[in-house]
């Protein structure tokens, strides 16, 4: 707050879920909290201040279910896709996968497929660059046979693997929130970045940041962030006081 008033330039950068959404079993039902999407809309108010979403989701997902005010900077697909509120809708930039990406991608998605596509719980996620495993409601037995089987094709060379809370996510580009933070910052010009995040992606950006930057992890666990919030329900607040100590209507 101090830094805008300075008159210094801020994004604010937020994952989506698990941070500004709670976590829920249906991907397709998760919502951010009516008070957070408030703040945003409040904050989008504060001259300097840039927002952005930064997330693992597919950016058409993200567009969807974000309600985001205009303005606002999109990341998807945890930086391998660009896009940005325009108008109450989605400005993209194209995404460009090389065609062997693409193939990959297309491999180890069958071969998820076929591991998972039959086990009660467990569900693949197809996204533009990556396959996802999602174990959220898988038993905890099957749950572990294929996080172990989708971690062994993260092994492949060109494939990223990301395992986060009950979901591994192999990635067929080299990309991380870090490097999406980073293009963002020089690209805005901003001096100061403020990142809050609740899962292990989350940490390749609060590893990237320096000492002028905000990092706030959301809930338990180790972390790399130097402040911490409960609960995306306490985040909502804190975004609220924020644009109440900013004098924004
Ligand atoms: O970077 P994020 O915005 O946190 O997105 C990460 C992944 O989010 C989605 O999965 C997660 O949220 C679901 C809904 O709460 C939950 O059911 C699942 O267990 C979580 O892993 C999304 O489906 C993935 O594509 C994103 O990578």
């Amino acid at each position: 707050m101090a830094r805008l008033r300075a008159g210094d330039r801020v994004l604010l950068a937020l994952d989506f879920d698990g941070t500004l959404a709670p976590l829920v079993d249906d991907p397709d039902a998760s919502r951010a909290l009516p008070e957070a999407v408030v703040a945003l809309d409040r904050l989008s108010g504060a001259s300097g201040l840039e927002l952005a979403l930064v997330s693992g989701r597919h950016l058409d997902d993200l567009s969807r279910l974000a309600q985001v005010p205009d303005g606002t900077w999109l990341v998807g697909s945890h930086g391998a896709e660009r896009g940005r509120r325009v108008a109450g809708a989605l400005e993209r930039v194209a995404l460009d996968l090389p065609p062997e990406a693409a193939a990959l991608r297309d491999e180890i998605g069958d071969d998820l497929d076929a591991a998972a596509g039959t086990v009660g719980g467990a569900r693949v996620e197809h996204k533009p660059a990556s396959v996802v495993l999602h174990t959220r409601t898988a038993t905890p037995a099957d749950a572990a046979r294929l996080t172990e089987l989708a971690l062994a094709l993260g092994e492949r060379e060109g494939v990223d693997a990301m395992h986060g809370k009950d979901v591994v996510e192999l990635s067929v580009l080299d990309v991380t929130k870090g490097h999406a933070l980073a293009d963002l910052r020089g690209e805005l010009e901003v001096a100061v970045v403020v990142y809050v995040g609740d899962d292990v992606t989350d940490e390749r950006a609060f590893v990237t940041l320096g000492a002028q930057d905000v990092t706030v992890k959301v809930g338990p666990g180790e972390t790399a962030a130097r402040h911490r919030t409960d609960s995306p329900e306490s985040l909502a607040e804190a975004l609220g006081a924020l644009a109440t100590g900013l004098d924004l209507p």
